[in-house]
């Protein structure tokens, strides 16, 4: 349902999470210093909790970043077992739905980091949130019957789902990279839906994909590698195409790597996670004034593409459609589409 909103002109923007005081501020002085390296013409806004102390909060604005503080989402009260310890930290993530004055944003996580530009991604359609696939294959999943009769979303093929067990899961991204329009609309619709949705083990990421489920557009895995890819699905990865690197695999984390933990001896993601290193080190990606990035905003004025769906007939309109989309973007209304 399409729903009419008076904004501000639109304008596109990166955004990520940071909670706590621990090492993932270098995840995201990383993932700054990465865009700054493919030139991207979109700023970083980093959302963080109120844990975050005001020394990390600096170092993020002297790397350009945008700082914006956001109060905590804390599930609902419910014993459940998380996947991982603390991923009830990242229900808070779902506060970046309300950063309003940006009419489209790509989330990234701080563990995650962009080899190659992908500032196109903004230029998605409307209406759908956009993200990779995930994999099923990590022990993380051993809670689940997919994980259990051997089924992954990355090869159906292999293993077929046992039909006496229905149909297939639907297809699940990862939400540690996604494509999306903030909206109150569709902000308030995922506080209120949280409060009666109990918490599940991929706690904020089980809860978008199940919220989304008729709008999720999977995405190329070059938009977010998912590390245990190479070792569950390698003929899915071609390194030298990957975009974006996800080090969500654990252990991989560079600012705490240790080569120890499973898979992590590997050639590919000791060069990976060198090569995470090269970009955080390089001093010639720190922020300067002179990279302030300016504000880019869309054009007001249709982009060439958008020429071509407008067809005058005897110097009529005929796409009233366009027409509406012309008028928001003259007059800033924008509608949510979720
Ligand atoms: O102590 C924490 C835990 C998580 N995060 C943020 O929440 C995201 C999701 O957590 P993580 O990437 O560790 O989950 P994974 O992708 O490894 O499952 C991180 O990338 C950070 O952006 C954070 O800032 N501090
Ligand atoms: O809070 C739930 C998290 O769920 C996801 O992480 C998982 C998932 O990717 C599994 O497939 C992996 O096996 C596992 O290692 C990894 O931690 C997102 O990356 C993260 O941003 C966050 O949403
Ligand atoms: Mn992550």
């Amino acid at each position: 349902m399409a729903i009419e909103n008076t904004e501000k002109p639109s304008k596109w923007a990166y955004v990520t999470f940071l909670a706590g005081n621990g090492d993932y501020v270098k995840g995201v002085v990383g993932l700054a210093k990465g865009l700054r390296k493919v030139n991207s013409d979109y700023p970083l806004v980093a959302a963080v909790l109120n844990d975050v102390p005001e020394e990390h909060r600096r170092i993020l604005r002297s790397q350009g970043c945008i700082v914006r503080e956001i109060h905590p989402i804390l599930p609902p009260d419910n014993p459940i077992q998380y996947a991982v310890p603390y991923f009830w930290i990242n229900y808070s993530k779902l506060r970046i739905w309300n950063f309003v004055e940006y009419s489209k944003m790509i989330y990234l996580d701080a563990d995650i980091q962009v080899y190659d530009n992908i500032d196109h991604l903004f230029n998605t359609p409307n209406g759908s949130i956009y993200a990779a696939m995930d994999c099923f294959c990590d022990k993380t999943w051993s809670h689940t019957p997919q994980y259990n009769v051997g089924y992954c979303q990355q090869c159906p093929e292999k293993a077929m789902w046992p039909t006496e067990m229905g149909s297939p899961p639907p297809l699940h991204f990862n939400a540690g990279m996604f494509v999306f329009e903030p909206c109150h609309t569709t902000y308030t619709s995922l506080l209120e839906t949280l409060r009666v949705t109990p918490p599940t083990s991929f706690a904020e990421q089980d809860f978008l994909n199940v919220f989304f489920k008729n709008t999720y557009k999977p995405i190329p895995q070059v938009y977010n590698l998912v590390l245990c890819l190479l070792w569950y699905h390698p003929e899915k990865v071609e390194l030298k195409e990957v975009k974006v690197v996800h080090y969500c695999a654990a252990g991989s984390k560079p600012w705490s790597y240790t080569g120890l933990e499973a898979n992590m001896d590997r050639k590919d993601v000791k060069m990976l996670v060198e090569k995470w290193w090269d970009v955080f080190n390089n001093e010639t990606l720190d922020f300067k004034a002179e990279d302030s990035v300016p504000q880019a905003t869309q054009s007001l004025m249709p982009s060439v593409q958008e020429h071509e769906k407008l067809k005058f007939q005897n110097g009529r309109l005929c796409n009233t459609g366009f027409l509406k989309a012309i008028i928001s973007r003259i007059f800033g209304f924008r509608t949510c589409h979720y």
